[in-house]
This record gives C-alpha cells, sequence and structure tokens, in this order.
C-alpha cells in the first residue's frame, strides 16, 4: 500500500495572523503543496482561531481537488463552523486555549457518551470521521467500537524523545496500535512532531496509510524559500532605482 502525504498548512496561517493581513495566504500554501504531490490538506480550526480561519475553510474546500481534513474539537461551536464547509474528512482532536499545540490524544473511552452523537451528526453530512489518538490498545478498540472511520495515531511522545535516545519502547506501541486498527477495519494514520529526521520509521509501518505533518514542512519551506524571496527582493529593488 503506497503512503499518502497530508500536509498540515496551519503554520502558513500562523504567519498571516502575525500581522492580521492578507500574507502568507494558506490557500496558496495548499495548492502548492497539492501540485508539489500531497496527497491531502490538513487543516487545525482551532476555537480560539489562533491561526486557521472560517474563510480559509471554505476557500480550500471550494479550489482544492485532494481531499481536505479538518481537525476541530467536538465540540458543538466548533461543529457548527466545520460541517457547512464540507471537509472530506474531520478529525477529532483534544484542545485547550492554554496549550502551544495538541497535547495528546483523544480519551475516546472517557468521552465515549459524548463523541458518539458527534459521529453522526458529521457522518449523516456526509464527512468521514477519524479520532486522534494515543497509540493504546484500548483507545483504538473504542474508536471502532464507535463506528470512526480512521484513528490517527499520536506520535506526539514519539517526536518528543530526544535524538540519541532509546524510541522501541514507543515505536513498538504505535506499531502495535497501527496493528489492531488496521485489523478492527479502521484505516489508519499517523502524525504530530514529525520531520525529516523522526519520520522513517513511521513511514515504514506497514498498516499505516497517510501521515499528516505541519510544522516542520513549513518550518522547513522557510528555510529552502529564503534564498529565492531574497533574491526576487534584490531584483525588484536594483529594478526600481534610477
Ligand atoms: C492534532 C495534531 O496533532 C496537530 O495537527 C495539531 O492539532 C495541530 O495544531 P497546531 O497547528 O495548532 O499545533
Ligand atoms: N495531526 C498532525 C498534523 O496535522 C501535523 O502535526 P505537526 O506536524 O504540525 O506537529
Amino acid at each position: 500500500m503506497n503512503l499518502r502525504l497530508g500536509v498540515n498548512i496551519d503554520h502558513v496561517a500562523t504567519l498571516r495572523q502575525a500581522r492580521g493581513g492578507h500574507e502568507p495566504e494558506p490557500v496558496a500554501a495548499a495548492l502548492l503543496a497539492q501540485s508539489a504531490g500531497a496527497h491531502g490538506i490538513t487543516v487545525h480550526l482551532r476555537g480560539d482561531r489562533r491561526h486557521i480561519q472560517d474563510r480559509d475553510l471554505r476557500l480550500l474546500k471550494e479550489v482544492l481537488a485532494v481531499p481536505l481534513n479538518v481537525e476541530c474539537a467536538a465540540t458543538p461551536e466548533a461543529l457548527e463552523a466545520v460541517i457547512p464547509a464540507r471537509p472530506s474528512w474531520v478529525t477529532l482532536v483534544p484542545e485547550s486555549r492554554e496549550e502551544l499545540t495538541t497535547q495528546g490524544g483523544l480519551d475516546a473511552i472517557f468521552l465515549q457518551g459524548m463523541l458518539r452523537p458527534v459521529l453522526r451528526e458529521l457522518r449523516s453530512a456526509g464527512i468521514r470521521v477519524s479520532l486522534f489518538v494515543d497509540p493504546v490498545l484500548d483507545q483504538v478498540k473504542m474508536a471502532a467500537k464507535l463506528e470512526a472511520d480512521a484513528v490517527e495515531l499520536n506520535t506526539g511522545v514519539y517526536s518528543d524523545l530526544p535524538m540519541d535516545s532509546d524510541a522501541t519502547a514507543e515505536l513498538a506501541r504505535i506499531r502495535d496500535a497501527a496493528r489492531l486498527g488496521s485489523r478492527l477495519g479502521l484505516r489508519v494514520l499517523a502524525g504530530h512532531g514529525l520531520n525529516l529526521q523522526n519520520v522513517g520509521p513511521i513511514a515504514a509501518i506497514p498498516e499505516v496509510e497517510e501521515l499528516n505533518i505541519g510544522h516542520s514542512l513549513i518550518g522547513r519551506a522557510v528555510l529552502v524559500g529564503l534564498e529565492r524571496a531574497v533574491e526576487e527582493m534584490l531584483g525588484a529593488v536594483v529594478e526600481a532605482r534610477p
């Protein structure tokens, strides 16, 4: 099975929101990612709207040829904003205003009563649902019991391990969870904190169908694109000089 890459463009929007203006335009970034071969685009519509905005969802849905996956909290406010945009996928994630980024997976076992009607509502709107969970077997079993279409296994603990430490145990947790998810008929995705250095062992897990990668890709794009941006600006100012 070929591995798909979902590109998370949240941090293009973070940069835009830093000045409250119009650039960089996340929709343009999504189209570039798509033409570079991304198999999907992911955005996280946070309750505090710190990066992605409601208009981004509408525009992305309109222009993208690849599936749009919207991450959001399982709250009425989030669903009211996300459902009208009709993304292909919604990934339910835990969320708190204080966090810099997502801290761990959704506790699908504890939240099962609240999640059941949310999944029903999304699916009846024709939206497939993924649950972002830690690589814990009981959480994966609960996702299957709730009839989610997919699980995204949180690779945050793995990604946070120091470069020279032994990742064997965490990788085994992710592998076991991926195997179980696949056996239970779920699509299995993985993501959080993945980068060029740590992605290999996760990409090698055969049951993982798709990776969602954002922060490291956008950070890298700033670096590999800066040379060209400076050259373009030098060209523009030199040309304008009498
Ligand atoms: C759920 C997950 O692992 C990440 O996609 C995270 O939710 C992204 O949100 P931020 O871009 O705000 O860190
Ligand atoms: N769900 C993970 C995701 O979309 C991207 O996470 P990150 O690479 O920005 O940490």
